[in-house]
């Protein structure tokens, strides 16, 4: 699903956040990036994204080489991929409903398969009997729920996170990683990135270690 073939990204022309990149997840897979601070975990998943590109290698995502893609492509791309941030990044003015509903509009689907959709995401994470709530009724781990529901509401064959539990307490985090698990073992192919190795540990998948921008460990899934 993912092949990185001799990946590196040079900041400013001089710094290597990321270097000699070699490794690929198949399709179907959970896998878990974790390092230290400033190890390169979101270079490498804004890398995946399209928010950056590489400074050398290339990136195949689905048999695609995504350095290749017309921009005229790249939000159809996009769609394929989904992603969940560790702010959530929620609209504060939107209910719930409008702010799942948001990359969806964008693409002009109609209203109805909207509603559709919609409901159907919410329903995956449990909210869906508070559509009508604005982000700031709703706990932490309630909005980074909702993120995720925004993140799937296109199907993606690919779900991204960056640090999603980065704001919740321990027994929250492990919810929302069992619901990216649920995700998993519908067919979605997830990369998650975390410094909490603690939680990590207790989940069993593959995990890509980093650091200095070099991925010194791979670790299978026990
Ligand atoms: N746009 C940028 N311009 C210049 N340097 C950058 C840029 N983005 C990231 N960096 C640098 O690249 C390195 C890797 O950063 P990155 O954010 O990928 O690490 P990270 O592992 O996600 O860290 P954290 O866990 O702290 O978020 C850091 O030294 C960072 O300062």
């Amino acid at each position: 699903m993912i092949a990185f073939e001799h990946v590196g990204k040079r900041y400013g022309g001089r710094f290597d956040a990321l270097a000699g990149l070699d490794f690929t997840v198949e399709r179907g897979e959970m896998a878990f990036l974790t390092g230290h601070s400033g190890a390169g975990k979101s270079s490498l998943l804004k890398l995946i994204m399209l928010l950056e590109r590489p400074s050398r290698g290339r990136i195949l995502v689905a048999g695609h080489d995504i350095g290749r893609l017309h921009v005229s492509q790249v939000p159809y791309y996009r769609r394929q991929v989904g992603v969940v941030f560790q702010d959530h990044q929620l609209l504060s003015d939107r209910n719930i409903f409008h702010n799942v509903a948001l990359p969806l509009m964008i693409q002009g689907v109609t209203p109805r398969e909207q509603a559709r959709r919609v409901r159907a995401a919410l329903d995956k994470v449990g909210l869906l009997h508070r559509e009508k709530a604005l982000p700031v009724e709703l706990s932490g781990g309630e909005q980074q729920r909702v993120g995720i529901a925004r993140a799937v509401v296109n199907k993606p064959a690919l779900l991204l996170a960056d640090e999603p539990t980065g704001n919740l307490d321990p027994a929250l985090s492990a919810d929302i990683m069992r619901l990216f698990e649920d995700f998993n073992r519908i067919g979605t192919t997830v990369m998650i990135a975390s410094h909490d190795l603690a939680l990590i540990a207790g989940l069993h998948h593959r995990t890509l270690e980093l650091a200095d921008g070099r991925l010194i460990a791979d670790k299978d899934a026990r």
